[in-house]
C-alpha cells in the first residue's frame, strides 16, 4: 500500500534582498515513511527552504502543506501549535537554550504539550542516552562540545515522536560512528512509526539513508543519480 503524502510542496518561490531568487516553481511530495536528502551549493537556499517547510520563514508564492493543512492558511498561533506538535527542528545552529539543564532542553517539546512534567523529563533521559549522552543530562549547553550540541539537539527534535522531521545538516559535527547512531535514530523513526523526514547534508552516509536524494538548484529540486 502506498503512504500518504506527509508533505506536500506546490510552486514555492523566494527572493532575498538584492533583489535575488533562490528558488521558483519548487514542487516537492514527501511521503509518511520517507526520507529526502537535499544537496546543493552552499548559499543556494537549503536553510531558507527548510524554514519555510517549518513555517518559520514565508516563501514570496507557492504553498506547503503538511497532512494536508496548508501553512498559510494558518494564523500564528495555529502554526506555532501545528509546528510544536507535529514538527521536529534540528537547526544548522543548534538553538540549545543555555539556562537551561540539557534534559530541560530535550523536554521542552513535551513539556510544552503536556503536563506531565515527570514523564517529559523520563523520555528526555531516553533520549539523551539514544543519542549517546546518556547520564549528561543535568549539563548545560556551556560545557559540551559542537557534536555533543548536536546530539542534544537531535534528541530534542525526536523527543514528542513529530510526524515531520527537518534537520538542516544533522551530522556535520558528528564523528562517523557516532553520525551512524543517531542516523539510526532516524531511519528508525521512518521506518517504524511513519514519519517523514527532509535533511539538508554534504554527507555520504546521511545521504545513503534517504530515499530520495534531491540538489537544489535555482531551477528547484533535481533528481540526483545514486
Ligand atoms: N533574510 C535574508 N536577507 C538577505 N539574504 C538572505 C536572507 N536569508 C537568506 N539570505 C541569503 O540567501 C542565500 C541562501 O541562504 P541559505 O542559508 O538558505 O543557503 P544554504 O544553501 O543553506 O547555504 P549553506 O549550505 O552555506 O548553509 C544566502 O546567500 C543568504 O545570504
Amino acid at each position: 500500500m502506498a503512504h500518504p503524502v506527509l508533505l506536500t510542496v506546490r510552486a514555492l518561490a523566494k527572493s532575498v534582498p538584492g533583489p535575488r531568487s533562490l528558488f521558483h516553481a519548487l514542487d516537492l511530495e514527501v511521503a509518511a515513511g520517507e526520507i529526502v536528502a537535499i544537496t546543493g551549493e552552499s548559499g543556494v537556499g537549503k536553510s531558507t527552504l527548510l524554514n519555510i517547510l517549518a513555517g518559520l520563514d514565508d516563501a514570496d508564492t507557492g504553498e506547503v502543506a503538511i497532512e494536508g493543512v496548508v501553512l498559510g492558511a494558518l494564523g500564528e498561533t495555529a502554526r506555532t501549535r501545528l509546528r510544536r506538535e507535529r514538527i521536529g527542528f534540528v537547526f544548522q545552529a543548534f538553538h540549545i537554550l543555555p539556562y537551561l539543564t540539557l534534559r530541560q532542553n530535550v523536554a521542552l517539546p513535551l513539556a510544552l504539550v503536556s503536563a506531565d512534567g515527570a514523564a517529559a523529563q523520563a523520555e528526555a533521559e531516553a533520549m539523551l542516552v539514544a543519542v549517546g549522552l546518556g547520564g549528561r543530562g543535568e549539563g548545560y549547553a556551556r560545557d559540551l562540545s559542537g557534536g555533543e550540541l548536536q546530539r542534544v539537539a537531535i534528541a530534542r527534535a525526536l523527543v514528542h515522536r513529530p510526524a515531520l522531521i527537518l534537520a538542516d545538516e544533522p551530522t556535520g559535527n558528528l564523528d562517523p560512528e557516532t553520525a551512524s547512531r543517531v542516523l539510526t535514530l532516524f531511519a528508525n523513526a521512518a521506518r517504524d512509526r511513519g514519519a517523514a523526514a527532509v535533511m539538508v547534508t554534504h554527507s555520504d552516509a546521511t545521504a545513503a539513508i534517504a530515499d530520495r536524494v534531491l540538489t537544489l538548484t535555482a531551477d528547484g529540486l533535481v533528481a540526483r543519480a545514486r
